[in-house]
């Protein structure tokens, strides 16, 4: 069964209509990624899937069951997190400690109730362990963190609190090559847990390389739904642009 669904998703900005009827679905496990030229919609979806945004229209349902009233604490209890571009994390905070943000372990109750820094720095330093890219120490300051360095602490912070559907928006933009290439491998660590992972990109190369499946959205719809191994880089452009259309689904 599908883990999230959305059905006719809508969402009008006044005379701005940036989604139109957007059918979609993801699985456990699987690698969706999201394309489309600028203004194309995509993170209007994506904030309608982590409940930033009251989609105008459609309906969204997680396992099957009708998501209502969606926010982003009901994201969160639904196993969603989004990982935006700029990450969300605080310079001057620890790996650890942005990792935790919010969500600190605590031991003792009542008012000798204390986070459990202990338990905090072991958690992370097993998570941190388990992942591909060298991130220097639960106790460093992001501000120090290279660009692929901190998706590594974002998308750790996922792979922690076990969320089951990933939201990427465009995880490598700001990355140089090599750096890219880690986070790259990161997100294979993130996909080894079962996560399902919505990827947003405008570097085709790199979701045809990663991607199980390929939704281009055009114009606020979706214009094509294919298989990564179906289409040549060469389809996704020309379905980008509109030079081409696609009218079969997968
Ligand atoms: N808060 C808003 N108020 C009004 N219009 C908006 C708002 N957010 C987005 N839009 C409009 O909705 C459309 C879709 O925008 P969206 O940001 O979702 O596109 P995108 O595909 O993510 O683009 P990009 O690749 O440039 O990030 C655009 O026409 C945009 O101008």
């Amino acid at each position: 069964m599908s883990l999230l669904t959305t059905t006719g998703l809508e969402m009008r900005y006044g005379a701005i209509q940036a989604l139109r009827g957007v059918d979609f679905d993801i699985s456990a496990g699987e690698l969706v990624a999201l394309v489309g030229d600028n203004g194309a919609g995509k993170s209007t979806f994506v904030k309608a899937l982590s409940g930033v945004i009251q989609p105008t229209g459609g309906t969204i349902a997680c396992e099957g069951r009708p998501v209502t009233a969606h926010s982003p604490a009901t994201a969160r209890e639904l196993g969603i997190e989004t990982v935006y571009q700029d990450l969300g994390l605080c310079e001057n905070l620890t790996v650890a400690e942005n990792i935790y943000l919010g969500r600190e372990p605590t031991r003792g109750w009542g008012p000798w109730r204390r986070v459990d820094r202990r338990r905090m720095a072991a958690e992370v330093a097993e998570v941190l362990g388990g992942l591909s890219v060298n991130v220097p120490s639960p106790d460093a300051k992001v501000a120090r963190l290279s660009g692929g360095q901190r998706q590594a602490v974002a998308i750790s912070r996922c792979r922690l609190w076990r969320r089951r559907l990933v939201l990427l928006d465009e995880p490598t933009a700001a990355l140089g090559v090599q750096e890219s290439e880690r986070v790259v491998t990161t997100i294979g660590d993130l996909r080894g847990d079962g996560a399902a992972i919505l990827l947003i990109s405008h570097d085709i190369p790199m979701v045809m390389r990663l991607a199980d499946r390929i939704v281009v959205l055009r114009k606020g719809a979706k214009a094509a739904d294919v298989r990564a191994d179906e289409v040549t880089e060469h389809d996704i452009v020309a379905l980008i642009t509109g030079a081409k259309e696609i009218s079969d689904e997968p």
